[in-house]
């Protein structure tokens, strides 16, 4: 159980966690979602005590990271896949990191096991591609086999292959009932990966939902293409329906779904060549929540 409460990190004169509370609870991915320089880096790096909080607090287990005796056995985390000494093997730095943790040697060897890198044990680390190192920092995360895991942006420059990887691995992880919280700058990771979302803006809570939920809300619509679309949207909007057009020329019907348009379009003889449901684009709503917030905008806006 992860838990920030009225957290607020500045540096100087920048407010880069504003008042932000949620809570990441176990048994599910929950994806920590954000514009560039959100904040999303900064809570973790508080929840590590890797940065002290200017005020409020953020807890794992109900504890502040500095007082746990045994931190690697609570929770396990992926910052930067880099930060390893490039000159030792993977199974060394996994070794030394065991070592200073209280953990049994003998889970350097199951965790490379879990991460597909046994057979690259001896590799020096520096000269791991980007995805094994990925998988290395994961290691480490996994070593003191904790009940909190908390990734930054860990499919960041991974192949498909490496990004199916990650997907699968997190949710096996909370499915063994451990606590995940996933960090990423993009909807469409989550949206395959995540159960639950915590989306922030400028250090700000913007939302806490799950993926469905948001799906719901933003509910984009039918497209519907009649070679007499005027005809259709008079008997679409006397049914109760909300019409618009897209700049192909077809109607985008909200308010009905695709049997009731069907059934309309039939009971007044009119011709419908298209009746696609316009999916929901997480995405674009996760834009729409968070358009405001982001640091950065192509257009300079
Ligand atoms: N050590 C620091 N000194 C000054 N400003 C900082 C520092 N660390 C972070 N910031 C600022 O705080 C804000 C939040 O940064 P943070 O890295 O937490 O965001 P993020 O959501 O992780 O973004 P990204 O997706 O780009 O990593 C940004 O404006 C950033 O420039």
């Amino acid at each position: 159980m992860i838990e920030v409460r009225e957290l607020t990190k500045r540096h100087g004169a920048t407010v880069a966690v504003d008042g932000l509370s949620f809570q990441v609870r176990p048994g599910l991915v929950t994806g920590f979602l954000g514009p560039n320089g959100a904040g999303k880096s900064t809570t973790m790096r508080v929840l590590l005590g890797l940065d002290a909080p200017t005020s409020g607090q953020a807890l794992v287990n109900g504890r502040r990271y500095a007082t746990m005796r045994h931190p690697l056995r609570e929770v396990g985390a992926l910052l930067d896949a880099n930060a390893v000494h490039g000159g030792r093997s993977a199974y060394d730095h996994l070794r030394c990191l065991a070592r200073s943790n209280g953990i049994g040697v003998s889970r350097v060897a199951d965790v490379l096991e879990r991460v597909g890198l046994a057979g690259a044990a001896r590799r020096r680390a520096g000269d791991l591609s980007l995805g094994m190192r990925q998988r290395l920092g994961i290691a480490a995360a996994l070593l003191g086999d904790p009940g909190v895991l908390m990734f930054d942006e860990p499919v960041n420059g991974l192949d498909p292959e490496g990004v199916r990887w990650i997907r699968h691995l997190m949710r096996s992880l909370a499915a063994e009932g451990r606590t995940v919280l996933l960090s990423s700058h993009l909807m469409s990771e989550m949206e395959l990966t995540a159960d639950r979302l915590v989306i922030i803006g400028r250090g700000r809570l913007v939302a806490e939902t799950t993926v469905g939920d948001l799906a719901a809300r933003h509910d984009l619509g039918v497209l519907v293409r009649s070679p007499r679309a005027a005809e259709l949207t008079g008997v679409l909007e006397a049914a109760g329906a909300t019409v618009g057009t897209e700049p192909g020329g077809g109607l985008v019907v909200r308010g009905l779904d695709i049997a009731e348009i069907g059934d309309l379009a039939a009971g007044g003889g009119l011709a419908v060549h298209e009746v696609t449901p316009r999916g929901v684009s997480l995405e674009e709503a996760y834009m729409e929540l968070t358009g405001d917030s982001a640091e950065y905008r192509a257009g300079g806006r």
